[in-house]
């Protein structure tokens, strides 16, 4: 199994990532909000990359999200936590959310054959759904304002070890070396390392400090959580729709 890890928005290219099984990550906030919004219930969701476009597909029974500078968009109905994306609030609806990395990377995936959304909320679904497309993997880390954000990169190196293992390589041996490179090898050694402090990790690399700023360290430490969610969804035709590991694996 090949599987590439990239750092940060900056380094995706969109025509290197045809033919290939792409992996968004962006785990404060973008991907953990929108797999939250899908398990609660939400039928449709549509990334975008800017506000006017989401603005452009509001319509009856459409309901907007995203944030930027970590707020809520003025005139929005929600802003980027996922503990605002309850079943209440969101069963049934369609919602068109942009944020300022997470939906962007998305759209940078556009031309992967496949596009999943990950985060530790689904890190195993997500890695079972990926290696059952039986393609390239690419991770794409979100990161921040193009640079590369270590909550992102963690989750990668949690990607990689289930990858790994679900391809029955031993994450310490040369071959599993070689199949996910040294950027990919690195996520997954730093995951090692923090893997028992997870939530202390996340409240203290920059994202989780900004957020915890701002208000924000629920969101923060909820993002930490691994497996809570078996959702693996798939981006088609530009939107995501609830799909249950369950009925795919
Ligand atoms: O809302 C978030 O957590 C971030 C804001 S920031 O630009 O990283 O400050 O957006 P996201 O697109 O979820 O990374
Ligand atoms: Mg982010």
């Amino acid at each position: 199994m090949n599987i590439q890890v990239i750092a940060s928005i900056n380094e995706a290219r969109s025509d290197d990532l045809q033919h290939k099984t792409v992996i968004v990550i962006d785990v404060l906030r973008a991907t953990s909000t929108i797999l939250t919004a899908l398990a609660g219930g939400c039928r449709t969701l549509v990334p975008v990359e800017t506000v006017s476009q989401a603005k452009s597909l509001q319509g009856p029974g459409t309901l907007l999200g995203g944030e930027r500078s970590c707020k809520k968009i003025p005139g929005f109905d929600f802003g980027n936590s996922p503990l605002e994306y309850t079943p209440e609030a969101v069963s049934g609806k369609t919602l068109i959310m942009t944020t300022t990395n997470g939906t962007r990377a998305i759209h940078k995936a556009r031309k992967a054959d496949h596009v999943l959304i990950g985060a530790f909320l689904n890190a195993g679904a997500c890695a079972r759904k990926a290696a059952s497309l039986d393609q390239e993997i690419v991770l794409v880390c979100s990161g921040a304002q193009d640079v590369f954000s270590l909550e992102d990169g963690l989750c990668a190196g949690l990607l990689v070890r289930e990858l790994l293992r679900l391809s029955g390589c031993d994450p310490d041996t040369p071959a599993a070396a070689q199949s996910v490179g040294d950027f990919g090898l690195a996520m997954l050694h730093a995951y090692r390392q923090v893997q028992d402090c997870l939530p202390e990790t996340l409240v203290s690399c920059a994202g989780g400090r900004r957020l915890t700023k701002l208000g924000f360290r629920h969101d923060v430490t909820y993002c930490s959580q691994i497996d809570v969610l078996s959702l693996a969804p798939v981006v088609r035709a530009g939107k995501l729709e609830p799909e249950h590991a369950s009925a795919l694996l």
